[in-house]
């Protein structure tokens, strides 16, 4: 087992619509062992979507490298970061993670089939830790907001990740969902997964180990 699950070296992100350049990450560099949280915050526009992205390989970086245990994911063909993704990253963006056509169920097995060699936990106990036990069979569109967010925890923590990726996973939830949610991502880091979680809340803040503050694409 590798000392560092994520290791994130000096990460440069450049965007250009017409005249204009953005640069959404200057520099960023982030390391997160086994068994921590990692809270994100900062201002809109700060470029803390962009980090996510790039860290899950959804992205790439214009400059840096990303290794997610022990593997670089960064500057490699797509197809290459999205096996590696499978492989070792449980993602929760905020344009959300599920299938339209597929049950909650099935978006769980989907995301399963795609891990060999590891025995995967049945999507009914999944879904009885995040709470929505009941709603195995519902497709994503039968869900409310907090539902879903709940259903895409599930599905991101379906094939065991060393590195959990979440985007406002509480967003959308109330304060006990909320409670629920931390106290299970907690329970994955006590089996040595690392989460980096964008937030803006304070429940969130007060759960993880480290809290970094970004703005302009850097670390303040
Ligand atoms: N695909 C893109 N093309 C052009 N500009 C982009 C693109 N994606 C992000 N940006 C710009 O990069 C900057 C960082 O955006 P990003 O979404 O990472 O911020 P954020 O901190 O996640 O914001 P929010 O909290 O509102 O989600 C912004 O100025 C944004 O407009």
């Amino acid at each position: 087992m590798t000392a560092v699950v994520l290791s994130a070296h000096s990460l440069y992100r450049f965007f250009r619509a017409g005249e204009e350049e953005t640069l959404a990450l200057q520099g960023v560099t982030l390391e997160a062992e086994p068994g921590e949280i990692v809270a994100v915050t900062g201002p809109s526009g700060s470029g803390k979507t962009t980090l996510l992205n790039c860290l899950a390989g959804l992205d790439e970086p214009d400059g840096g490298t990303v290794r997610v245990a022990g593997e670089r994911i960064s500057h490699r063909a797509e197809r290459e970061r999205s096996a590696l993704r499978s492989r070792h990253i449980g993602v929760l963006l905020q344009s959300k993670n599920l299938v339209d056509h597929l049950s909650v169920r099935d978006n769980i097995a989907l995301v399963q089939r795609l891990v060999r060699g590891r025995r995967p936990v049945p999507a009914e106990d999944l879904l009885e830790q995040v709470g929505i036990r009941d709603r195995a069979g519902a497709l994503p569109r039968q869900l409310s907001g907090g539902e879903a967010a709940r259903a895409g925890l599930a599905v991101a923590l379906a094939n065991a990740p060393a590195l959990v990726l979440a985007d406002e996973p509480t967003g959308e939830v109330d304060g006990e969902t909320e409670r629920r949610v931390l106290a299970l991502l907690r329970e994955h880091a006590s089996t040595g997964t690392a989460v980096v979680v964008i937030s803006h809340s304070r429940a969130v803040a007060a759960a993880a180990d480290r809290v970094l503050r970004m703005r302009d694409g850097r670390w303040v």
